[in-house]
């Protein structure tokens, strides 16, 4: 057996979605912020294409790499890879990366309650884990700053004809749909459907509304959220969505970002009070718990600072490989699964 890298991996997914998390092997990438970092993890694409392209990854696949922190607060950094983007921030992927963290002895845990300052790309995040006999049972964090971009727009979408839309940022970027506009119900025989839709959605919304961060260096929508129906009960607001990631994939996990996006975008419509909970639900049935824990001004836009709270665990341990002699080290996809 001979290998000219290895890279070690904890896997994990958190309410459904896969978050491997790269524990060794690779050495930090350049920059001086994790933001810098990012970038080149996203224009180098090396580490991409190895570990997201087949043979060792697939379109189902994302991948966190730990680095040193930069910010001085911070107990531990990442850097998110998807499918398509390398994006500011993941609730999944967070939930993924703090189990590891937790559950692999990275970072010593303290039980009943351990809490870690992790710096994403897009900003620090606080994480309180709920921990017990050894595991983090229940991570709560508390995303980067969220707000609602544009509320009631309409975007014209091939196959479907005038569509309204709501856009909004929730650490990544999402158009924001009505299932039933689209006779979805979010179940999961209509999977495939429901990821094309979104993948055609969300290249409409990019070439009729576009998105630009405040901060200038996020300018596309990543992703559609198709939302269903909300439910009230006294304070507590239940529903479903699914997320449509590009190429063609839903997210198995109710998204954090998303639920980000959404609370920022139902709070700006009076449709969510400050004091509101949100039980986001998934198209497995799995639950994000959520909540505005407070509203703030991000460089004159009204803002929420989101918590978002679910459950990871690991799944195994990987040592990805690459013999020299392998005539594809980077990789490849096919659109019979990449395809949207
Ligand atoms: O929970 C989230 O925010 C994510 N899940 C996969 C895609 C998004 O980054």
């Amino acid at each position: 057996m001979r290998s000219s890298k290895t890279i070690h991996v904890i896997s994990a997914h958190a309410e459904g979605e896969v978050g491997d998390v790269i524990v060794g092997g690779v050495a930090p990438p350049p920059g001086d912020t994790v933001w810098d970092q990012r970038t080149f993890i996203a224009e180098d694409q090396t580490l991409r294409n190895f570990v997201l392209n087949e043979p060792r990854g697939g379109v189902f696949r994302h991948v966190n790499l730990l680095v040193p922190p930069k910010n001085p607060e911070a107990d531990a950094a990442w850097i998110i890879m998807e499918p398509e983007d390398t994006p500011p921030m993941s609730g999944s992927n967070s939930m993924c990366v703090s189990t590891v963290l937790l559950d692999g002895g990275i970072i010593p845990m303290q039980e009943p309650v351990t809490h870690m300052t992790l710096e994403a790309p897009g900003g620090l995040v606080r994480v309180k884990a709920d921990c017990k006999d050894g595991k983090a049972e229940r991570i709560t964090v508390q995303n980067v700053p969220s707000f609602a971009d544009k509320l009631d727009a309409m975007i014209e979408v091939e196959g479907v004809g005038s569509l309204r839309v709501d856009t909004a940022f929730g650490g990544d970027s999402f158009v924001i749909v009505d299932a039933q506009d689209l006779g979805f119900s979010i179940t999961p025989d209509e999977a495939g459907d429901l990821a094309r839709m979104g993948a055609r959605i969300t290249d409409a919304t990019n070439e009729q509304l576009g998105f630009n961060h405040p901060d200038g260096d996020w300018n596309h929508i990543s992703f559609c959220q198709i939302a269903g129906p909300l439910t009230r009960e006294g304070d507590l607001l239940t529903g479903k969505n699914v997320v449509a990631i590009k190429p063609g994939k839903l997210d198995r996990s109710p998204c954090g970002t998303g639920a980000s996006a959404r609370m920022a975008m139902l709070l700006a419509k009076g449709q969510m009070a400050a004091t509101d909970r949100y039980y986001a639900r998934s198209i497995i049935d799995s639950e994000f718990r959520c909540r505005i824990v407070e509203q703030i001004d991000l460089n004159g836009r009204p803002a929420i600072t989101p918590e978002i709270s679910g459950r990871g665990w690991i799944t195994g341990i990987h040592q990805h490989m690459l013999d020299p002699s392998d005539p594809w080290p980077g990789g490849y996809r096919l659109s019979d699964t990449w395809g949207a």
